[in-house]
């Protein structure tokens, strides 16, 4: 296998850098259940990564650990060449880590375009007592937060909804807006959680071109976490996969596929 901890050039050419986030022998228990065992695995930039695995393997547990909602009880996080201190998620945001749910979280009274908005909190960082104090920062910071909006606005094609009501959109277009609001963050790593879900063939091949255009355009490093296996195997770059907590895999797609453990895994084999 060649030496991934250095930059590398994929097979389609996109450039690959350095290690953007390194995960170094997490493990998180909840009580007496061990989600994650001492796993290790790190995601370079650029990169297109996936996390694969049963039901119950720890997956979910794996996104939650790197967007902050759990925090580890052994192992360390790194992150752009630095150890994350236990952090809040907003604060985790706040370092440039965005995501979206298995289970759309929008808000669905709203228009598509406020639900992007919210993707810009993080940038919004004129209060009511500098806005009153130099006004023309807040209108700059405004004007930018708008621009950002519509550039993604106009990048995932959703124009012409922008003032519809969330909660009357067609799931695919939800996950869609949810996207969104995520990228309207510009941020360095991209969570995933099944992106898919739910979709139909149509929906899914929409969604796998947003992901590999918006890793193309605006060079988003991308976890993802991701049910179809056709799906995950043609656009990860590198795949994790994990089984009760453990890693039994992690390389390249036709790496991971030709894995005894991962192939038991799947098939059902039984565990000592
Ligand atoms: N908040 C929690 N409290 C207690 N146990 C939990 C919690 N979250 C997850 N677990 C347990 O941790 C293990 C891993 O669950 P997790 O949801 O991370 O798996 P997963 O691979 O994402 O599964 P799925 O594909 O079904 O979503 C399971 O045994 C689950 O019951």
């Amino acid at each position: 296998m060649k030496d991934m901890l250095t930059p590398y050039v994929t097979e389609d050419g996109r450039q690959i850098g350095e290690t953007l986030m390194d995960m170094r022998n997490i493990t998180l228990r909840f009580g007496g259940v061990e989600a994650i065992k001492d796993i290790s695995f790190n995601i370079q930039e650029g990169e297109i990564r996936a996390i694969i695995g049963p039901n119950g393997a720890g997956k979910s547990s794996m996104l939650n650990v790197i967007s902050g909602f759990y925090n580890p009880q052994e192992g360390e996080v790194w992150f752009r060449g630095k150890k994350r201190p236990p952090m809040k998620p907003f604060q985790v945001a706040r370092l440039g880590i965005a995501r979206t749910f298995q289970n759309i979280a929008l808000f669905e009274g709203m228009s598509v375009l406020d639900n992007v908005m919210t993707g810009r909190l993080n940038h919004m960082n004129a209060g009511l007592f500098s806005q009153a104090l130099w006004k023309g920062r807040a209108e700059r910071e405004e004007t930018e937060n708008r621009e950002a909006v519509e550039r993604v606005i106009d990048f995932l094609e959703i124009q012409a909804i922008r003032k519809t009501p969330v909660g009357r959109l067609p799931y695919g277009l939800k996950k869609r807006v949810e996207l969104a609001r995520a990228l309207a963050a510009e941020p360095k790593l991209l969570l995933l959680d099944e992106p898919m879900a739910g979709m139909n063939v149509e929906e899914k091949e929409d969604m796998s071109r947003f992901i590999l255009d918006v890793n193309d355009e605006f060079g988003t490093t991308i976890a993802l976490i991701e049910h179809d296996m056709g799906v995950v195997m043609d656009l990860s770059d590198r795949v994790i996969v994990m089984d009760y907590g453990r890693k039994i895999g992690d390389g390249t797609p036709d790496e991971v596929r030709n894995n005894q453990e991962v192939i038991d895994a799947y098939l059902g084999v039984a565990h000592d």
